[in-house]
């Protein structure tokens, strides 16, 4: 393996993109540069930027700009879809309610969660169910957004079909059982500017260091604003600075089980130093909620034959917690 990453790997995946459905894809060359990219991408970094992705510009531009919009509406607006565990943890949270390292985050955010029916998944599930609860302003807020989590869902699962044969598995290794019914999440997420926080609520940072939780992370960041931060094997803190069209990409906890570590959940947090508003979508592509994750057969032969992960079923991961992240 060469030294430490000091830089996101972009990788386009436009060529990738129009063949990975396709049956007869095994052999094409341009297909099969993409996977390698993915392949050292995920091994170094745990982190990459994805462009050539096909979602409109509009689109992505749309998404982050009603979220702003709502961000900028007087409190007693944004509080009519507050977050509370009676909502199955859905909907507004203010400045400081995630708390990450025990220490409260200077974000705001919107959570929404793949809908479920009540029951489905037993006293397990109770904790996430209800609905998204959407805004009235702005008023294309829940078409923008049921749209972007369409095409992102899309999305990747065709970049976890080119991971997949990253890993030497099967295409559809994430598939079926496992994510094919993925228990997406999105957050619409807002970072003041710190000196506009009361000094008495203020910490440094926007998201404390964490990992994700599951399968792929896609964020869709603020343009114009340096804010995330990737941690090396060293221990330094490697920015993520925006590239305008591309998504930053990372793996979450899930698939570090899956590949058996070949793959890392890498640390990453967010520190707001800017004198602007920054803001940022993330959409998490998840395994399903009652997926049991394992490491692959596939994997742990190319990683000494032994699993270095018991088995792990996702909704008790995630239920584990989203119940810790608040201060209720
Ligand atoms: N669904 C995801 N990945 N959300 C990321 C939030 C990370 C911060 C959270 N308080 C934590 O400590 O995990
Ligand atoms: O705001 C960002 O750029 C990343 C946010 C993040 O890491 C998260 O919500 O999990
Ligand atoms: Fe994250």
């Amino acid at each position: 393996m060469g030294s430490d990453f000091q830089a996101i790997p972009i990788i386009d995946i436009s060529a990738f993109l129009e063949k990975i459905d396709d049956p007869r894809m095994g052999d094409d060359k341009e297909l099969l540069e993409v996977i390698r990219q993915l392949d050292d991408a995920c091994k170094e970094a745990g982190f990459f930027y994805v462009k050539g992705h096909g979602i409109p510009d509009s689109l992505v531009k749309e998404v982050k700009d009603a979220t702003s919009k709502f961000f900028n509406l007087p409190n007693e607006e944004k509080v009519k879809i507050k977050m509370t565990p009676a909502s199955g943890y859905r909907g507004y949270q203010e400045v400081a309610e995630n708390i990450t390292l025990g220490k409260p985050d200077m974000h705001e955010a919107i959570d929404c969660y793949r809908e479920m029916e009540a029951g489905k998944y037993g006293a397990l599930g109770q904790l996430l169910e209800g609905s998204n609860l959407w805004p009235d302003y702005p008023s294309n807020f829940k078409v923008v957004m049921e749209e972007y989590i369409c095409l992102l869902t899309d999305l990747s699962r065709k970049i976890m079909r080119g991971i997949a044969l990253a890993l030497g598995g099967p295409p559809d290794a994430f598939e079926g059982d496992r994510a094919g019914d993925s228990f997406w999440v999105m957050r619409l997420i807002g970072y003041p500017v710190l000196s506009d926080i009361p000094e008495l609520q203020r910490t440094e940072t926007g998201c404390g260091a964490h990992t994700d939780y599951g399968l792929l992370t896609l964020v869709n960041q603020d343009d114009e604003i340096n804010a995330l931060q990737v941690r090396n094997r060293s221990g330094e803190w490697i920015s993520a600075p925006p590239i305008p069209g591309t998504f930053v990409c990372n793996i979450g906890d899930m698939l570090k089980i899956w590949s058996n570590g070949l793959y890392e959940s890498t640390l990453h947090r967010v520190i707001n130093n800017s004198p602007k508003y920054r803001v940022s979508v993330a959409f998490f592509y998840e395994p399903n909620f009652d997926a049991a994750v394992e490491p692959f057969d596939f994997c742990m032969q190319k990683t000494g034959g032994t699993p270095k992960f018991g088995k792990v079923v996702y909704g008790e991961h995630l239920v584990g917690k989203v119940g810790n992240n608040f201060r209720y």
